[in-house]
């Protein structure tokens, strides 16, 4: 990231602004000629943690994916808009994609450990940033830190496959952590999940807020309410033919489950519309 860009704009800045992590301006997604999502704006806040709630296809995942340019992989993704990182637009041609996913880190629905031990999969992203510090110690802090030392410390050599669903998404979120990213995005990190489970990995979110950013996407209202500061309901715009998601509402989460802005997210956390 451009470092000359990040300092001229925190100078600028007024204290309000300088909490704003990302500022994710979607004007337009396009995958191809399918118009995908429009207009959500989303400033997310330092040390807290938003949802994007919604039916299924209005765009949360692709959103969210927007955040750390993942759907640059994706064949003709196209995106009319900005995200700000720390006031740099990481869409910006200068900047590296590879550095943005450093800063901003991703869980996905389905936990996916690499077929190696609960400590390579750990270090790996360390050994690959070229990490030369004291590695052990290091592995240990990211595995304390996704609440799942107590549970490997006497076996890290064994594979991560190994470990119980609940678990292989914490390795997940240690891996993620393990390389020091500003942002955590998390898609529907519970979905695969038992209860118990969810539970502890929304115990976890709440703990890892207090040294990241997250933003998260989830099906389950339920979840929201109890782990997320602020949230954005996207509904689906079907009025050209087409079917685009766009953001209806945006605000603190107790004020958006009980005093909703908008008739729409008033029906949809009532259960009226799907
Ligand atoms: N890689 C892709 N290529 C083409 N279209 C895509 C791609 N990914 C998503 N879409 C389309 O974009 C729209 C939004 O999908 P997205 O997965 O972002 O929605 P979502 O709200 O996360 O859905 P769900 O809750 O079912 O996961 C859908 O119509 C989907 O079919």
């Amino acid at each position: 990231m451009s470092t000359a860009t990040q300092s001229e704009t925190s100078a600028g800045e007024t204290g309000a602004q300088q909490d704003v992590v990302i500022d994710a301006k979607i004007d337009e997604l396009h995958y191809g000629k399918f118009k995908a999502v429009r207009d959500v704006h989303i400033p997310f806040t330092r040390n807290s943690i938003t949802a994007f709630i919604g039916p299924s296809g209005c765009g949360k995942s692709s959103a969210l994916r927007c955040l750390n340019r993942m759907n640059d992989l994706v064949r003709g993704f196209r995106l009319s808009g900005h995200v700000h990182f720390r006031g740099t637009d990481i869409y910006d041609p200068k900047v590296d994609p590879v550095a943005v996913r450093r800063h901003i880190g991703m869980v996905f629905q389905q936990p996916n450990p690499f077929a190696m031990s609960i400590y390579n999969n750990v270090a790996f992203g360390l050994r690959l940033n070229g990490f030369r510090g004291n590695m052990g110690e290091h592995v240990e802090r990211a595995l304390r830190h996704a609440a799942l030392w107590d549970e490997v410390k006497d076996k890290l050599r064994a594979s991560g496959l190994s470990l119980s669903g609940g678990q292989q998404q914490r390795l997940c979120i240690a891996r993620a952590v393990a390389t020091e990213p500003e942002v955590l995005l998390m898609d529907e990190p519970c979905s695969a999940l038992d209860p118990i489970a969810t539970l502890k990995i929304e115990e976890l979110m709440r703990h890892l807020k207090e040294s990241y950013t997250i933003a998260i996407v989830t099906h389950n209202l339920q979840q929201a309410k109890r782990v997320a500061d602020k949230t954005g309901f996207l509904y689906v715009d079907t009025s050209e033919g087409g079917r685009t998601g766009y953001l209806v509402e945006y605000g603190h989460t107790d004020q958006l489950f009980t005093d909703p802005r908008e008739e729409f997210t008033k029906q949809y956390i009532h259960g009226d519309v799907g």
